[in-house]
């Protein structure tokens, strides 16, 4: 996919340490714009580390960031550009559903306050509800309202659904889905869960550790990933070009996650195509595998 404009993330190098407590690595991303990029990883990967870096809530160690083409958090305009959601879906508890659309339209001058009523109305949400009386599943929503109703050209959404329920969870996607599409914003959001991105991302970056360990369009992943079986081999008896992410044997038997950028034609091997799920948790038990390597990554 093709949209024009700025890139949604550029980051070089990009690295936070919290004394010597590292939360992000030499970060290096190139995210082309229009994307809704999924960001996973474990608990602890640098998740919403890289996040608020890209909001201008952190200042890199070393390396720099732009977003949309910009410093993050540098000026209003800027600010404008860009809608966020923290984790936990932060409200205040004692401010009605309408105290809230007062309060974003005072501090946001592209404030969209028909939007932001119609999607109030369309929630069924009561105005005059106080936000800590709100389920967890209504106040993600009126989070996201808050966001939307910015009219940003990117939404920033940290781990928005971990706390639905997943009737909540899949209203809560579907709604964001239908509100990117008509309105042609980017989207960044976090999870644990593939499955939750899988539904609605086309583009991902998984984090562990502290460092991306894949990043880039979901179709483009998924055509140069393979899984191959085949007699017992070692990752350096694969086809030329084959990189191995993730191997398991049996005593008779390999089997191989693997990235190549060619296709592979070896008849002794058996070639499959991968789910999104298979890829990330390739990515993510390489990671384990590499700290502690006595272990065998078998699935
Ligand atoms: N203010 C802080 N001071 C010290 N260390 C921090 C701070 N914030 C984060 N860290 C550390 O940085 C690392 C990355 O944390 P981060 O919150 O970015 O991870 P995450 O992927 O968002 O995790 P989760 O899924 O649990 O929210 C962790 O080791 C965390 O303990």
């Amino acid at each position: 996919m093709t949209t024009a404009g700025e890139p949604v993330i550029q980051a070089q190098g990009l690295t936070k340490r919290y004394g010597r407590r590292v939360a992000l690595t030499d970060c290096t991303l190139d995210i082309p714009p229009g994307r809704v990029v999924g960001l996973v990883g474990p608990n602890g990967a640098g998740k919403t580390t890289l996040l608020q870096l890209a909001v201008g809530m952190l200042s890199p160690t070393e390396g720099s960031v732009t977003v949309l083409g910009g410093r993050p958090g540098d000026g209003p305009e800027q600010l404008a550009k860009v809608g966020f959601v923290a984790q936990d879906a932060p409200t205040y508890a004692n401010l009605s559903v309408k105290d809230h659309l007062r309060f974003g339209a005072r501090t946001n001058p592209g404030w969209d306050q028909t939007l932001a009523d119609a999607r109030i109305a369309e929630l069924g949400l009561d105005p005059s509800q106080k936000a800590g009386r709100l389920s967890g599943g209504q106040r993600a929503q009126l989070a996201l309202t808050m966001a939307v109703a910015k009219r940003p050209e990117l939404l920033i959404l940290d781990e928005p659904v971990a706390s639905l329920d997943p009737i909540a969870r899949r209203e809560f996607l579907r709604g964001l889905m239908a509100h990117t599409a008509e309105h042609r914003s980017s989207v960044i959001l976090s999870s644990h869960l593939v499955s939750d991105l899988e539904r609605v991302c086309d583009y991902v970056i998984v984090l562990t550790d502290s460092r991306v360990r894949v990043a880039g369009d979901i179709d483009e992943l998924m055509g140069s990933h393979y899984r191959l079986t085949g007699a017992r081999r070692d990752a350096a008896d694969l086809p030329a070009g084959a990189e191995a992410i993730e191997h398991s044997h049996t005593e008779r038997q390999s089997t191989f996650i693997v990235r190549s950028l060619v296709p592979i034609e070896d008849p002794s091997l058996t070639v499959e195509q991968l789910t999104l799920e298979d890829l990330v948790l390739a990515y993510l038990s390489r990671s384990v595998a590499a700290h502690r390597p006595e272990l065998e990554t078998a699935r």
